[in-house]
């Protein structure tokens, strides 16, 4: 679903650069935690997979497309089948929780009744229903991240990137942000979402991609598990029962 091939990216020629070298896949499919320190290059990856910004060497393919080869009038095509969430909601502050929804669909041209029945079952999706009358004002942190992500998925991208959602949350918030991503995750979509937040990644066992000063130095299922384990549970389970 996004594979990156020895992508190097740097912002300034002969600086240092922000992604160096760096090579994965992340699969249909997947939930994946983005990790490292602040500069370290996690919101440069997002930024690729969206063609917000272009490698320097290197390539990076995204739902069957070549990023680098891609002409500019097919980014808008790309864009719709990403969804996107900040940790600075960027929500339309005159707009109901409902309207802010709806707009990506009418922007996209879809129908009125499809978007009368897209918009409450998103709303339901991310635990938002009874408030889609609502200022964004009147909600909490939490509510106007989860009237982000309605936003982001409404149009059933099959890819979802998340960069630090969570940064402007308390623990408790946070956690309930990420088991909605979780939620949308196990309807199908692949979701990569960036973060500092060590707690998060410990109580929710991803896979990791952890990035330092641009380098990829770790890739692994989170906890210590490795990729194999659950074949392994399997086996222990039915020698439990015999
Ligand atoms: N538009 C830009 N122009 C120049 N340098 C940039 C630009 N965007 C990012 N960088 C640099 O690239 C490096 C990686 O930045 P990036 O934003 O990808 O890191 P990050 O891990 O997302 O950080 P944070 O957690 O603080 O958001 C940093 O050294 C940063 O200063």
């Amino acid at each position: 679903m996004i594979r990156l091939e020895h992508v190097t990216k740097r912002y300034d020629a002969g600086g240092a650069p922000a992604l160096d070298d760096v090579t994965c896949e992340i699969t249909r499919g997947e939930f994946v935690f983005v990790v490292g320190t602040s500069g370290s290059g996690k919101s440069t990856l997002m930024r690729l997979v969206t063609r917000e910004v272009s490698p320097t060497k290197g390539s990076v393919l995204v739902a069957g497309r070549d990023l680098v080869a891609l002409p500019d009038r097919q980014v808008p095509a790309l864009r719709r089948e990403i969804g996107v969430v900040f940790q600075d909601f960027r929500l339309l502050e005159g707009k109901t929780v409902y309207q802010n929804v709806a707009f990506v669909l009418r922007v996209l041209g879809t129908k009125r009744h499809r978007i009368k029945q897209l918009v409450p079952e998103t709303l339901d999706l991310v635990g938002l229903d009874g408030k889609a009358g609502r200022l964004p004002h009147e909600l909490s942190g939490g509510e106007q991240q989860r009237v982000a992500i309605a936003r982001a998925v409404v149009k059933k991208p099959p890819i979802l990137l998340a960069d630090e959602p969570t940064g402007n949350l308390d623990p408790e918030t946070s956690a309930e942000i990420v088991t909605v991503l979780d939620r949308i995750n196990k309807t199908g979509t692949t979701v990569a979402m960036a973060t500092h937040d060590q707690g998060i990644v410990d109580d929710f066992r991803k896979r990791v991609l952890e990035l330092s000063d641009g380098v990829l130095v770790r890739d692994e299922a989170s906890g210590g598990y490795t990729r194999g384990l659950p074949a392994y549970d399997e086996t222990r389970a039915r020698e439990g029962d015999a």
